[in-house]
């Protein structure tokens, strides 16, 4: 399978380097309109390739992305310290609609993976843009943040986070919504299992992994500038699931026709992901005031999209 990569910065460098390694495609194609940038990026990656896989990465401009079955979306600016996602929009809506129709003209049949900030608002405007339908236009939303929730639990808990089963929903940003009432551990309820390890999921517990899950970008980007790792792994992760046709459950963005009462919005539940792209969306059982914070945050989406021209 060959994946194209636009915007070959932090985060689409670190998803071509994440995809080299685990060795799941055959060809990366990194484009960005720095071409040099993409270049040295590609020849960088390329020298990891002979430790770990035999994948083809290479630098060029949009017609090498012909064939591609999936391109991944990280161009545009990202947040200075202090800055929200939601600050990016202008500026990353008016590359992506410089962006959206050079991949589909060269690449009408892929599956596009949006990774550029804000990253809902962004899925809404690409199929917006391309026309295409909603489940081949896939956010990564909150997958990260999924990712850093179930990291901080697995810590907590003394066990992996690949043993915690935990999503959050909503907006990847400010008002996401940490789904604590369906959390688990193992089999166990996340109480249930707190409680025969000894490590009390405690209020001043449950504010810090909070704090830790919807603070993690601001508090790296004030450290080194940006965050990449994370969402490289990730973009990689359900880059994965559409080349195996996996059926995994991830929390990714798409359009939806109504979540909590607000109509025609993108935004992250847990879905289930194969070749075609997002197959199933899952609702899952909230309790009232996540229910709310959902609403709320969809609300958010919905008012923020709609103030967006094209
Ligand atoms: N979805 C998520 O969880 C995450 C999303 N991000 C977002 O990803 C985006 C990229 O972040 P970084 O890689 O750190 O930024 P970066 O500045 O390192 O890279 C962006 C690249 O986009 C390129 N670019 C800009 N306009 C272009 C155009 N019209 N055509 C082709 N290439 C173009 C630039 O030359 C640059 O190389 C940002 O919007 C950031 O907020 C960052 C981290 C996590
Ligand atoms: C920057 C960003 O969106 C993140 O690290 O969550």
């Amino acid at each position: 399978m060959k994946v194209g990569i636009v915007g070959a910065g932090m985060v689409g460098s670190s998803a071509g380097y994440a995809l080299a390694l685990m060795g799941i495609v055959s060809s990366v194609v990194l484009v960005d309109h720095n071409a040099e940038l993409a270049i040295a990026q590609a020849e960088d990656i390329a020298h990891a390739v002979p430790f770990m896989s035999s994948c083809v990465v290479e630098a060029g401009d949009y017609d090498r992305l012909s064939g591609a079955s999936v391109v991944i979306l990280a161009a545009g600016v990202s947040q200075k310290p202090g800055e929200t996602r939601l600050a990016l929009l202008e500026r990353n809506a008016a590359v992506f609609r410089d962006v959206v129709g050079n991949v589909l003209r060269v690449a009408p049949d892929a599956i596009l993976l949006i990774a550029s900030n804000p990253v809902d608002i962004m899925t809404q405007i690409t199929v917006r843009l391309s026309g295409l339908p909603a489940a081949r236009v896939i956010g990564s939303g909150t997958i990260l943040d999924t990712a850093r929730f179930r990291s901080l639990l697995g810590r907590h808990l003394g066990i992996s986070p690949q043993s915690v089963h935990a999503y959050v929903l909503g907006e990847h940003g400010d008002s996401e919504v940490l789904a604590w009432s369906n959390a688990r551990a193992g089999s166990l309820s996340l109480a249930g299992f707190a409680a025969q390890v000894g490590s009390a999921i405690t209020a001043d517990v449950r504010a810090r992994i909070d704090d830790g899950v919807r603070n993690a970008a601001y508090k790296i980007i004030k450290g080194k500038g940006a965050t990449y790792y994370g969402i490289g792994a990730g973009l990689a992760r359900i880059v994965k699931a559409i080349a195996q046709d996996q059926q995994e459950v991830l929390t990714v963005s798409m359009v939806n026709r109504e979540i909590e009462g607000v109509a025609d919005v993108a935004l992250s539940i847990p879905r289930v992901i194969g070749a075609t792209g997002i197959m199933t969306d899952l609702f899952p059982d909230l309790d009232a005031e996540e229910r709310a914070a959902l609403h709320r945050s969809a609300a958010l989406l919905k008012a923020t999209v709609e103030a967006v021209s094209l």
